[in-house]
């Protein structure tokens, strides 16, 4: 069964602050799609990454399943229940932590916790679960509003797994930890897995998801451009060369993306980088040539995944090189 599942769902901010109304004429300059006709589902049990450079629209599609914003059109379903109709039953079975999670300055880490579980109406310990996240019993007497970024982190993840949840939503979850933090928050999510909770996990951190996540799907600008488990993405990796040209003259840059197996062609540092399949390289080099500009040098290597991800999430800002 599927425990998130969007059909066509699209998400229009006007400019009048957010308001649903789809009868807002399509004409309205200061309308921005942040969520453009999204479809994809993610089945119960699964860590899904859901990546996407800033303002891909991440955060407003999390505000959508947990019915904070509503969609312009389109249809979702979370834990088999309408998120708008059923909301209320879809966030008893979910545990969020929300981006930039403020905490209440004069509550201590135990209240915090104690809110979240009577909110929930479970019946978990409240030191136990700031154990769990490395927030020892001093830390939960004091007050959280002089906790660190990474302190209030891990007390936004305690609240998060209250009433052990059929369904995590983590919204950047290592933001604000050190590398021990994000590993043990990794840690969690892959317990929260084997209990059996989905975990939806957000970031514009390829690395974040990589080493927990089952399957990503990668947004941009509104719309899902890749949606793959990370050994297909490796996989795609594998098969892609990366080539980096000195060119001199103007490259004509839409004929480089016409060659057959080229993926992406960007600018960086001065260079051409084009990600290619490894025939493709000898293709993009005559291209260049033959449009009157100069390969004064290149080099090629392997793409990482991490350039798979950039190629996704770049390729909009392709420039010609200075
Ligand atoms: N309440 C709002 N009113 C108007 N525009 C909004 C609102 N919320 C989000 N947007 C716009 O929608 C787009 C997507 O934003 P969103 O916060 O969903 O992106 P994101 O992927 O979560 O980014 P980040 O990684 O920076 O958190 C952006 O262009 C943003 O400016």
């Amino acid at each position: 069964m599927a425990a998130i599942e969007l059909n066509g769902v699209t998400k229009r901010f006007e400019d009048d602050g957010g308001v649903l109304d789809t009868l807002v004429p399509s004409s309205n300059t200061d309308a921005v799609t942040a969520v453009d006709d999204l479809s994809f589902s993610v089945e119960a049990g699964e860590v899904f990454g859901f990546l996407g450079p800033n303002g891909a629209g991440k955060s407003t599609t999390i505000n959508m399943l947990l019915d904070f914003v509503r969609p312009t059109s389109g249809s979702i379903r979370v834990l088999g229940h309408d998120a708008q109709a059923e909301s209320v039953a879809v966030r008893r079975r979910t545990g969020v932590l929300p981006e930039g999670y403020d905490v209440y300055d004069r509550l201590t880490g135990r209240e915090h916790v104690e809110f979240a579980i009577e909110s929930k109406e479970a019946g978990d310990d409240p030191d136990e679960l700031l154990s769990r996240v490395g927030l020892d019993a001093d830390a939960a007497d004091r007050r959280a509003g002089g906790y660190s970024k990474g302190m209030k982190q891990r007390l936004a993840l305690a609240m998060a797994l209250a009433g052990s949840p059929d369904l995590l939503i983590l919204d950047e979850p290592s933001s604000g930890l050190d590398p021990a933090g994000a590993r043990e928050m990794r840690d969690i999510v892959r317990e929260e897995a084997d209990r059996g909770a989905t975990v939806f996990f957000s970031s514009h951190v390829l690395g974040q998801v990589e080493a927990v996540c089952d399957r990503v799907g990668i947004l941009r600008e509104g719309e899902l451009i890749a949606e793959d488990s990370i050994e297909g993405l490796r996989d795609r990796a594998e098969a892609e060369a990366i080539l980096r040209l000195d060119v001199d003259g103007d490259a004509d840059l839409d004929a480089v993306r016409a060659v057959e197996g080229v993926s992406s062609v960007e600018s960086r540092d001065g260079k051409l980088v084009v990600g290619c399949t490894d025939d493709a390289k000898a293709r993009v080099v005559v291209t260049i040539e033959s449009d009157g500009a100069t390969v004064a040098d290149f080099e090629t290597e392997s793409a990482s995944l991490e350039d798979i991800f950039l190629a996704h999430t770049e390729a909009e800002k392709q420039e010609v090189p200075a």
